[in-house]
């Protein structure tokens, strides 16, 4: 039967497993057009903006798209990256999956990544994967903790390809691991290593989740309990005291109430409490981006430092550092099970 097929045609192929590192998106580039791409894709998802089209519509396209894409855009290049004229958040997740690819390649495992808005696209990614012979796959959404808005819209973006081949492969979801003991234990460690590398003695360690509006909360969405429940298991892992580990949200949008305390307003607060050294770190994100390197260690700092604060540091996110990597792996080697 093969004869009269393609070489590359599934069926002629070894059957392989994929893995796809599911992320967020981030725009090509920093000028108006193409940031106003992504952010047209990115807040046309009604997983993100539960606003009836017909209200959101004309809000999006005749008020937003109109100056949120300069003001991102001019924050996007602060922080690019010259060397691979890239986003840190593609760069890093790039790196993540090359790293993951190395330590997968013994076991017939082919890694690769996609975003959720831009590129590279879920789609085509997939597609990808089912022409190189991958009949099972595993997805998973880099977000440790579990949101409608960012792990259910990218595994609904797989699905909406997946629904579109003919052959599909078998497919699995890792779960959200805001309480995995690996990634408690991993997160732990950079702090503690953060913190130790400091030549000060922070009075307090934020940890600032990405904030949501709170209606999202109070419809069902579980992302603000796995934050808190996040921060409480490190703080119960490192031993330390309440007052030491701080949880905040950041990166408010719209007239809306979002998820408090905001991360903004309490670091222009904190130095008029007596706290002028801080620490601050980000665990809703597994790649830095411009929400770690401009809102926080940049945007951040500038608010701290005006309200009186002495001391700042910003401790990354776990990217591709080698027990972050290590995380990654056991998690992805553990939702394989039974198929490796
Ligand atoms: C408007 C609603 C938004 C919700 C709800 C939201 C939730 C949410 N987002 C992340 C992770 C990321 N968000 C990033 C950027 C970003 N987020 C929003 C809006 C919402 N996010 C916007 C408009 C932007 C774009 C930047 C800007 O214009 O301010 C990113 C970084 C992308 C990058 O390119 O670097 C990440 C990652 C989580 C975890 C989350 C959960 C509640
Ligand atoms: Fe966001
Ligand atoms: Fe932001």
């Amino acid at each position: 039967m093969s004869d009269s097929l393609p070489a590359n045609h599934p069926i002629v192929q070894k059957p392989k497993i994929g893995v796809v590192l599911l992320n967020l998106g981030t725009p090509d580039a920093t000028d108006y057009w193409s940031v106003r791409r992504y952010l047209k894709e990115f807040l046309s998802d009604p997983r993100v903006i539960e606003t009836p089209k017909w209200l959101w519509w004309p809000i999006l396209n005749l008020a937003i798209l109109s100056f949120r894409p300069q003001k991102s855009g001019h924050a996007y290049a602060q922080i690019w990256d010259q060397r691979t004229n890239e986003s840190p958040l593609r760069v890093i997740t790039r790196a993540q999956t090359e790293n993951l690819a190395q330590r997968m390649a013994g076991d017939g495992v082919v890694v690769e990544y996609a975003m959720r808005y831009g590129n590279p696209s879920t789609r085509s990614v997939l597609e990808k994967l089912q022409a190189q012979g991958c009949q099972k796959i595993l997805l998973v959404p880099l977000y440790p903790q579990y949101s409608a808005t960012t792990t259910a819209t990218a595994n609904d973006k797989a699905f909406e390809a997946l629904g579109k081949m003919r052959w599909q492969p078998a497919v699995r979801t890792a779960p959200a691991y805001f309480d995995d003991p690996k990634y408690i234990e991993t997160l732990g460690n950079s702090i503690r290593d953060g913190v130790a590398k400091l030549d000060f003695e922070p009075d307090v360690v934020i940890t600032s989740y990405h904030g949501m509006p709170v209606e999202y909360l109070e419809r069902g969405d579980p992302y603000h309990c796995q934050c808190f429940k996040t921060t409480r298991l490190v703080r119960e892992y490192l031993g330390w005291d309440k007052s030491k580990l701080m949880v905040t949200f950041q990166s408010r949008f719209g007239p809306t109430k979002w998820l408090e305390p905001y991360t903004d307003v309490t670091l222009g607060e904190l130095p008029g409490k007596g706290m002028k050294k801080v620490a601050i770190l980000a665990p809703a994100f597994s790649a830095d981006c411009i929400e770690t390197l401009e809102e926080i260690a940049m945007q951040g700092k500038d608010t701290f430092m005006e309200a009186g604060g002495e001391q700042f540091a910003y401790i990354p996110c776990l990217n591709d550092s080698d027990e972050g990597m290590d995380m990654i792996e056991a998690m992805v080697r553990r939702e394989l099970g039974g198929w490796l």
